[in-house]
């Protein structure tokens, strides 16, 4: 388009963004004169179109004057009003760069990061197409700094685009792979598990003619009248003689009917007419209870489950309820199919992270590890085996080394700490270049959590495993765990639908709750009130270094951004209602 172009305006955005990032070599800055028009183009990024501009800026009257076939020598002379006027400048920004959107404040810098590593220009867009979703790392970009490179080369911005929490859990939920099937027997240790096949009934429920009552076993065509007791059935397997019209027999709650009863009448409904002459025994009963309906007060078999019936369907959950164990059992089911659950490994890292439980009291720096005491719980209290990994120093071999053998023995691994931008956070640069793992996002837009980053590993023919690297500020890593990786174990363990994510529910807030720039997860305490709604009571500060605010935390009430809101609201007032995620048990307010 250009009639001339402005080499030196490019060099001057180049020389200024080189201060900023080495990446800025990668940059594709244009500038130069249209009939009598400047034209420059600034990256998408806000903060990137601020700095090039900011470097060229006071020379721009100095360009449209000479664009407008002005003398440059004018300037100094008070003739640059007038020419300004007539020059007319226009500065286009982000239309060289199709991946701008994706970087909330990353400029040029970030910008050209991708379009670096994802093949050095080649990358070619059609028609100024914006991608919905963000870019994941598919063509084998990696964003991560080099760990051989100096400090002073690192990113001063995540080079991972900020993505919603939504996005998040759809990458998470694509990312994961089927769950496996296996078998396990049915007892106690089957809570938790998911079908993974429909079990039918081998036998019928109840397996013989039951009595609901205690009573006699009577022909129900004989009618009220005395009846002579001529045998007794107790719930316990044997056999049993006949009755005969005009004979009862004496009956218990659960037992068989002896052949040829066809109804039980209640203790209630007779009488003793004679008795032997010691007392002990029955002779003859009065039965009462007349119009005596066919099979009344028996369970016929198969009454409460036939032979090849449906028991449970694939997919079912065995809840801690322990209703489907129950049914499993009643029918003889010894072994089932499900799909496997996942085991965790939890890994803390940090040099500044000492045992939980270490005696000495701490030196300057040292901070006791209570993200993986936390994470263990959750996970185990999930019903999920959890393998403690320990600590690992911010050293890429030592971490290289754990995740080896963390990757050998688990199925997924969660990790916390590590994940900033700081020169020790080793995470995303180990996952990609020592693991050649894919880190599926790096930023989510959230509170607290914003670091938190998911990847695959690929182990040798397995498919990928999943690592959650989670920020190391405790309620971050706690809040992330529920929010992020508990809907993955779930999935892994054949969870379908919305059964894979927390429960929400609607609940009125106690108190004003301050809204902030990102969604936030604010910790609460959820009662049942006398109505049967749901209150919700913060749990105080929020800061995320601070573990208190998830301590009696049963919820994480859904804060929408500032943004989100109309009427420039920032606070969400006492009595509104709010969304919340359950993430522990419903109590009961006690007023
Ligand atoms: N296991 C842990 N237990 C308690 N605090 C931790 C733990 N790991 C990290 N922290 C603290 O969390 C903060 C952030 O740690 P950092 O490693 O920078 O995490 P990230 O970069 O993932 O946000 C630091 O104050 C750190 O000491
Ligand atoms: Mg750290």
């Amino acid at each position: 388009m250009l009639d001339k172009t402005a080499s030196g305006l490019v060099h001057g955005m180049l020389a200024a963004s080189l201060k900023i990032t080495p990446f800025a070599i990668m940059s594709r800055p244009v500038a130069g004169v249209r009939r009598d028009t400047v034209i420059i183009t600034l990256p998408g990024s806000p903060k990137g179109a601020k700095e090039n501009l900011e470097s060229i800026i006071k020379l721009l009257p100095h360009a449209c004057i000479q664009a407008a076939g002005g003398d440059s020598r004018v300037i100094h002379s008070g003739g640059i009003k007038k020419l300004e006027k007539e020059a007319g400048v226009a500065a286009s920004s982000g239309a060289h760069d199709h991946h701008s959107h994706l970087y909330e404040s990353g400029g040029l810098a970030s910008d050209d990061a991708v379009g670096m590593t994802s093949g050095c220009g080649h990358h070619h867009h059609g028609g100024g197409h914006h991608a919905p979703t963000p870019r994941t790392q598919q063509d084998g970009e990696l964003r991560s700094n080099d760990l051989t490179g100096d400090v002073t080369r690192r990113h001063r911005s995540s080079p991972y685009p900020m993505i919603s929490v939504k996005e998040a859990h759809k990458l998470v939920a694509e990312k994961i792979s089927a769950p496996e099937v296996v078998k396990r027997k049915v007892d106690a240790g089957l809570v938790g598990y998911i079908l993974a096949e429909d079990v039918k009934a081998k036998e019928s429920v109840p397996a013989f003619r039951a009595s609901i009552v205690d009573g006699y076993a009577v022909v129900h065509t004989d009618g009220v009248g005395i009846y002579p007791v001529v045998g007794v059935s107790h719930a316990a397997p044997g056999e049993l003689k006949p009755l005969e019209s005009g004979q009862i027999a004496r009956i218990t709650t659960g037992a068989p009917l002896p052949p040829g009863a066809t109804a039980v009448v209640m203790v209630e409904d007779t009488r003793i007419a004679k008795a032997t002459d010691d007392g002990k025994e029955e002779l003859e009963i009065e039965i009462l209870a007349s119009g005596l309906t066919e099979l009344e007060n028996v369970r016929e078999i198969g009454s409460d489950m036939k032979t090849g019936d449906l028991l449970l369907r694939k997919g079912a959950e065995i809840t801690a309820v322990g209703g489907e164990v129950g049914l499993l059992a009643s029918v003889g089911a010894a072994e089932v199919a499900v799909y496997k659950k996942p085991v965790v490994g939890v890994l803390s890292t940090g040099d500044e992270i000492v045992q939980h439980d270490r005696a000495e009291s701490l030196s300057i720096g040292e901070v006791r590890d209570s993200n993986r005491p936390t994470l263990l719980a959750a996970v185990n209290a999930r019903g999920f085996e959890a393998v403690d990994l320990g600590i690992a120093k911010d050293q890429p071999g030592t971490l290289e080394d754990v995740l080896k053998d963390a990757l050998s023995k688990v199925d997924v691994i969660i990790t916390t700490g590590g994940v900033s931008m700081g020169e020790k956070d080793l995470l995303k640069p180990t996952i990609e270049r020592t693991f050649n793992g894919t880190i599926h996002f790096g930023r989510v837009a959230m509170k607290p959590g914003k670091p938190t980053t998911f990847a695959t590993i690929p182990v040798n023919d397995d498919i990928p495993k999943p690592i959650f690297s989670l920020p190391g500020n405790p309620a971050s890593a706690t809040v992330t765990f529920h929010l992020f990786v508990l809907p993955a174990l779930r999935q892994l363990a054949g969870f379908i639908g919305d059964d894979v994510h927390l429960a929400k529910a609607l609940v009125t807030v106690e108190q004003d709750l301050v809204l902030d720039p990102r969604p936030e997860y604010h910790r609460a305490a959820i009662r049942i009130d006398r109505s049967g709604g749901l209150v919700a009571r913060s749990t105080g500060g929020q800061r995320s270094s601070r573990i208190g605010s998830m301590e009696a935390a049963n919820a994480l009430l859904c804060l929408p951004a500032i943004s989100e809101v109309g009427d420039k609201r920032t606070r969400i007032p006492r009595g509104d209602k709010v969304e919340a995620l359950i993430i522990g048990e419903l109590k009961v307010l006690d007023v």
